[in-house]
């Protein structure tokens, strides 16, 4: 078991002026270094569950709750929005709407200098998460003319400058072609190489297969489903009937699996071509061995 950083405990949400809770009764650990990722249709409750492990909800959105979040070891109850943003901080869809300087330089350090930080710190760490982020050729550049995956790489960046423990990425990749795609997921499987925490909102149930380290299933605002990316999707019928698909390799697996008898379906591409690789091994192997015996 490793240490948790947020945890929910029996944790629901109503939004104000609603009797429904957008999240109901939620209980789960998330620990330091694990690469969460959440999944479920639209209105599930994922987005609800991020507003509250940075306590917008409720401390800014209002409304009632019920049970407690944990972050850090600080609780809602005792704890504001600043204190939990030292801890945690998160990236929205729309990264573009962030931003209110004129340069990438400077959107960086924006907050830092509302902090007070000193100059030379400021410089410092603009210059390092710049080189993580891969933003250094874009420093005097207006964040408005850079591309989507840039935009989003710029907001991880100034996210980053303030060393929170927890990454929050909300459909960080919606609005981004493949290629934007690519570099925002690169670079969070690298943030989580370094030991961050990244929890992940993300409709591409390929990208989550191959990257995540944990899936956090939600349906109707309550977590169904909460393990290891490879055990959860190990279910079919049950991800099934929350909305949710396979990966398409795993899928396929699926597919072939009374014939093959797999015993581990594979989730990504590089697991599915070991898995073959030693499905082929076998069945090599057993004809020759049938060949030997034939007289
Ligand atoms: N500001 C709000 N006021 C009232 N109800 C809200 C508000 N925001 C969300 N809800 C409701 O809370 C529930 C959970 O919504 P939430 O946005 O958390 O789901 P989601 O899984 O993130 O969906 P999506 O994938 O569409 O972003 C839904 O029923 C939604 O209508």
């Amino acid at each position: 078991m490793g240490t948790p950083i947020i945890e929910f405990k029996n944790f629901s949400y109503y939004y104000p002026n609603t009797e429904e809770p957008a999240i109901k009764q939620i209980h789960a650990t998330i620990e330091e270094g694990d690469f969460v990722g959440l999944i479920g249709p639209n209105k599930a409750g994922k987005s609800t569950a991020c507003l509250s492990m940075i306590g917008i909800a409720p401390h800014i959105l209002g409304g009632d709750w019920m049970g407690d979040v944990v972050v850090n070891h600080e609780t809602i109850q005792s704890s504001n929005v600043s204190d939990f943003t030292k801890i945690v901080g998160v990236v929205f869809q729309d990264a573009e709407s962030q931003f209110t300087q004129e340069t990438v330089e400077d959107e960086i350090a924006f907050a830092m200098c509302n902090m007070g930080f000193e100059r030379s710190e400021m410089i410092k760490r603009v210059n390092e998460v710049a080189i993580s982020c891969n933003l250094t050729e874009f420093l005097e550049r207006s964040p408005f003319q850079l591309s989507g995956g840039q935009q989003q790489r710029l907001a991880v960046a100034c996210l980053l400058a303030l060393r929170p423990k927890v990454i929050i990425l909300d459909e960080s990749t919606s609005q981004l072609d493949p290629k934007g795609r690519d570099e925002v997921f690169k670079l969070v499987k690298e943030l989580h190489r370094q030991g961050r925490t990244i929890i992940m909102v993300d409709h591409n149930i390929e990208k989550m297969a191959e990257y995540t380290t944990k899936l956090m299933v939600f349906f109707e605002g309550e977590l169904k489903l909460y393990g290891p990316t490879s055990e959860i999707l190990q279910q079919k019928e049950l991800l099934n009937d929350y909305h949710i698909r396979l990966p398409q390799v795993t899928d396929a697996a699926y597919g072939l699996k009374e014939t093959y008898q797999f015993t581990k379906l594979p989730i990504n591409l590089e697991e599915a071509s070991r898995t073959f690789k030693e499905y082929r091994g076998q069945e090599n192997g057993s004809n020759y061995s049938n060949q030997e015996s034939c007289p």
